[in-house]
């Protein structure tokens, strides 16, 4: 039998915090049905600031909200939940994403489920699951991903040459459009985009997959996560890619290492929720429905 990881349930549910999906000014009436769900049972929602501000309500600062809140909500699509979780890890809080937004791979609830679900929070049935982020690293620049780290190359006309090292020992040199370092659940994103493996999301490792690369033997392998992979570009210059959302430029020469952090990120489930199922959904994988 299979028992899964999950993290220790929430102590008490009075506060939550909510993020609204970035330009979407038309989420309000969203927020005010999702405010009043919770109002009901007793439980208060803040606001972050930028989303306040799109709506013409009363927010707080995210740090200021991380510090007073036992959950945040997502309100959006994978790329706003992603951009809460990369952030909330730093305050140990879980994320909940519900879904407004195209595919929602990594979303739990579409809004009409929320009622049901906010009973479910009240007599503890739910689970937290954790999630390995990975950390990179470029001169005294540190970042934090949830999905992956992207090495692109940034001349369109020809190929990126990338020399890479696990443990300070050279293992591989690549050659074609750069290739992605991504975390279990950030293997069903980019990575699987360009033929990389599906991983568990609950497995501790990193997947190195290489983008285009114009070779016959090049392929994804998936490393141990207490493993240290650094890549250097040494002809060429590059743009690094966190997340989809957060770039940095990797000049000729230099190293991006790139470790497993400290932290973990946790994401809020429903208890039924089942990775097959969700990968049967939304991409269709296998012949589960
Ligand atoms: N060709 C590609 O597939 C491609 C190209 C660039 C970036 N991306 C991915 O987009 C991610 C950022 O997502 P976004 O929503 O902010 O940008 P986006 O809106 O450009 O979305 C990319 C797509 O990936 C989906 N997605 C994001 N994370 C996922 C995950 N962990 N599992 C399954 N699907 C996922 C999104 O729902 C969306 O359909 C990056 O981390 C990168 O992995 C994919
Ligand atoms: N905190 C953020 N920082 C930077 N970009 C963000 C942030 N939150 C959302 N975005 C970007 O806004 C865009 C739309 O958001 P989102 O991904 O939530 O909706 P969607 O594209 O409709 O849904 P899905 O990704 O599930 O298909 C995405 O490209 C996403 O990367």
């Amino acid at each position: 039998m299979r028992v899964e990881r999950s993290c220790k349930q929430l102590e008490k549910i009075e506060n939550i915090g909510i993020v609204l999906k970035p330009d979407s000014p038309e989420l309000k009436n969203t927020f005010l049905d999702i405010k009043k769900l919770f109002s009901k049972n007793s439980i208060n929602i803040i606001l972050e600031k930028k989303s306040a501000n799109m709506i013409g309500e009363i927010g707080k600062d995210f740090d200021e909200l991380c510090k007073e809140v036992d959950f945040i909500i997502s309100v959006g699509g994978d790329g706003t939940l992603l951009g809460v979780a990369r952030k909330a890890f730093l305050y140990d809080l879980p994320v909940l994403g519900i879904n407004l937004g195209t595919l929602g791979f990594l979303t739990d609830l579409n809004f009409d489920d929320l009622e049901e679900f906010i009973k479910d929070l009240l007599v503890k049935d739910y689970k937290i699951s954790p999630r390995m982020i990975i950390e990179g690293k470029i001169e005294d620049k540190n970042f934090i991903a949830f999905n992956d780290i992207v090495i692109s190359r940034k001349n369109l006309s020809s190929m990126l040459e990338i020399s890479a090292k696990i443990d300070k020992k050279p293992f591989n040199k690549y050659f074609g459009d750069g290739l992605i370092v991504c975390t279990p659940s950030g293997s069903t994103a980019y990575n699987l985009s360009v033929g990389g493996p599906i991983v568990y999301p609950l497995t501790n490792a990193f997947i190195i997959t290489p983008i285009a690369p114009h070779s016959l033997t090049q392929r994804p392998i998936v490393v141990p996560a207490d493993f240290e992979i650094e890549f250097k570009v040494p002809y060429d210059e590059a743009t690094i890619i966190v997340d989809g959302q957060e770039f940095y430029e990797l000049k000729k020469g230099e190293f991006i290492s790139i470790r497993i952090a400290k932290e973990q990120a946790k994401m809020l489930h429903r208890t039924s929720r089942d990775f097959f199922e969700v990968l049967s959904e939304k991409l269709r994988w296998g012949n589960l429905t």
